[in-house]
């Protein structure tokens, strides 16, 4: 089996690594990679990422957001979080058959008297709080199967973070499965250090397939870069992507009641209609229309800052909509 030690932690650079080695290296060869990624969310394929995201959290806290190629849900990612992916041959791995895979962590983590468990849905546990979930994606006879391990993160931005409140977005989007998390540090006997961890894994690979360790030589590192540049680090990719859904928001104000439907569809208004009793000045259908094609993101509050939201509607504020519309 291959080996390659990602040494970026940027998300996009890592996750367009991953689709570099799953398109175009060599397919008569298998894949182990290790990563990490500084602060980021990393949403799934299929998901909304408006609703998946905690926009003031995230604007506040510079926090990336990165759609990946597989399903599955929204998982937070900081330095105490170590990436794994294996890409493999279809063919000698049976269809979305996980266990194969986290077989080398659970063994990994003996070796540091840590008992862990596959919960037979994606995730890792121990003691029934999770702390690696995993996700596959497959095409062309190839399979990529990826987990991400919290050894040490921080648990409290894992929980803000992600957005707790689940909001009334109607879309087929994928939702994500919230969990009572852990780390393997909060379990180990002593705390066990990154490189030590990531030896313990390449070990625990080791007991079954050789490892090959490889770089990326320049022309490759190249090609990487520009999929990040064009792909994974682009808004129409990590927010872009997200699926169509319709919403109806309501709040009272003390000036009376604001109700909205919305309609969104690439991560953007596509259409607006407020109802409320105490309009401004303002033909409503003006402002109606200046909100469509605005990014539903968390600099959409900045955007509304030049809609004069408070000629058409008395006494409420870019930041009122805002909310609204991403909480
Ligand atoms: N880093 C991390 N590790 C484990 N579990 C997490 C993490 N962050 C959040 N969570 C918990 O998982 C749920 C979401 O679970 P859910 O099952 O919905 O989604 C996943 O597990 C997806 C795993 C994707 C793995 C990829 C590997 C490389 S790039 S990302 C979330 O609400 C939290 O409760």
């Amino acid at each position: 089996m291959v080996y390659l030690e990602s040494h970026s932690t940027d998300p996009y650079f890592n996750l367009a690594l991953e689709e570099y080695i799953f398109e175009h290296m060599d397919r008569s060869r298998q894949y182990f990679l290790l990563w990490q990624n500084d602060r980021t969310i990393v949403v799934g394929k299929y998901q909304n990422t408006a609703e998946e995201i905690n926009q003031s959290y995230v604007e506040a806290h510079g926090i990336r957001v990165a759609r990946r190629l597989s399903g599955g849900g929204a998982v937070y990612h900081d330095k105490g979080n170590l990436n794994f992916t294996f890409i493999v041959d279809q063919a000698d791995n049976a269809d979305f058959n996980f266990n194969v895979f986290v077989v080398p962590v659970l063994r990994a983590l003996e070796r540091f008297g840590v008992t862990a468990a596959f919960n037979g849905r994606n995730d890792l546990t121990i003691d029934g709080q999770k702390f690696s979930g995993n996700s596959q994606y497959a095409r062309h006879g190839r399979l990529l199967h990826h987990g991400c391990i919290m050894l040490d993160s921080n648990l409290t931005n894992v929980a803000d973070a992600l957005k707790v409140k689940q909001a009334k977005f109607d879309s087929k989007s994928v939702k994500s499965v919230r969990s009572r998390v852990t780390t393997i540090n909060a379990h180990a006997p002593r705390p066990i250090s990154m490189e030590e961890f990531k030896a313990a894994l390449r070990a625990g690979i080791l007991e079954s397939d050789g490892l090959e360790p490889r770089t990326l030589t320049p022309e490759e590192l190249a090609a990487v870069k520009r999929l990040r540049d064009e792909k994974y680090a682009t808004w129409e990719w990590n927010y872009g992507r997200s699926p169509a859904y319709h919403m109806r928001r309501e709040r009272k104000f003390s000036a009376g009641l604001v109700t909205i439907f919305l309609q969104a569809e690439e991560g953007r208004i596509k259409s607006i209609r407020f109802y409320g009793d105490f309009f401004g000045n303002g033909d409503l259908a003006e402002l109606e229309e200046a909100m469509v094609s605005l990014k539903l993101d968390q600099h959409l509050e900045k955007a509304l800052e030049n809609c004069r939201i408070g000629e058409y509607l008395n006494g409420i504020t870019a930041h009122d909509i805002a909310q609204m519309l991403l909480y």
